[in-house]
């Protein structure tokens, strides 16, 4: 897949800037993203949001997508990454927050192959799973997931399969690690610094 960008007259490939943002379920990473979007002109793609969308729409793979939630288990990397590379080229933008995304060494080694992208860095939001379950329980938007039964589930869904996606891109310096368990602002003005510093980056 191409980016194509006119310069000095002759059409070169531009690959858009990824951000990765994870961190367990509740811990603000979709809070964060609103912010990041608003001050830093990011375009924002939740991969659970597009999976709720795609299941609304009526896709004929609806179904499985709805039981994969309720379980707390991550859907095949095959649907999501379609479902992200639709979203990126229909945005216009060339700068994307990918929040919820990779979850697992599938998702992970399936963006890379697929999209020929790696990211800029990867902002993970570590906060404790006590605190975690408190903003789900008490996030009221409706969802399947969000209960107690199946919060357990998709925290132990990211000990095991999302964690050691954080350690691959600790390996490779790329995680920009934020102390989530404080209030939004706070957490924001550490989200800020980093932004800051990687326009600065960008601009160098
Ligand atoms: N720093 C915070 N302190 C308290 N509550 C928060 C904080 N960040 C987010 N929340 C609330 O917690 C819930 C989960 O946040 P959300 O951004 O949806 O997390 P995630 O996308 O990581 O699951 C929401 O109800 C949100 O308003
Ligand atoms: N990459 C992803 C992201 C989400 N999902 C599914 O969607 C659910 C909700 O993801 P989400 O990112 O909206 O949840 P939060 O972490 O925001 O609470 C996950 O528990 C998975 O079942 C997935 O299968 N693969
Ligand atoms: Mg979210």
């Amino acid at each position: 897949m191409g980016y194509p960008t006119e310069a000095s007259g002759s059409l070169i490939e531009k690959k858009p800037t990824v951000v990765f943002v994870l961190g367990g379920p509740g811990s603000g990473k979709g809070t964060q993203c609103a912010n990041i979007v608003k001050h830093f002109g990011y375009t924002h793609f939740s991969a659970g949001d597009l999976l709720r969308a795609e299941i609304k729409s009526g896709s004929e793979n609806g179904t499985m997508i709805q039981n994969m939630i309720k379980e707390g288990k991550i859907v095949p990397s095959e649907v999501t990454i379609r479902l992200l590379q639709k979203a990126i080229l229909q945005s216009g933008n060339d700068k994307f927050l990918i929040d919820g995304f990779p979850r697992n060494e599938e998702n992970r080694a399936a963006f890379e192959v697929i999209m020929l992208i790696e990211p800029a860095f990867v902002l993970y939001f570590e906060c404790s799973e006590g605190e975690m379950e408190r903003r789900l329980l008490g996030r009221n938007q409706g969802r399947e997931d969000d209960n107690i039964e199946t919060i357990r589930k998709r925290f132990m869904v990211f000990l095991e399969s999302s964690i050691p996606v954080i350690e691959y891109y600790e390996s490779k310096g790329k995680v920009r690690k934020i102390n989530a368990g404080k209030p939004i602002e706070e957490v924001f003005e550490a989200v800020r610094t980093i932004f800051t510093a990687q326009d600065d980056k960008i601009a160098a």
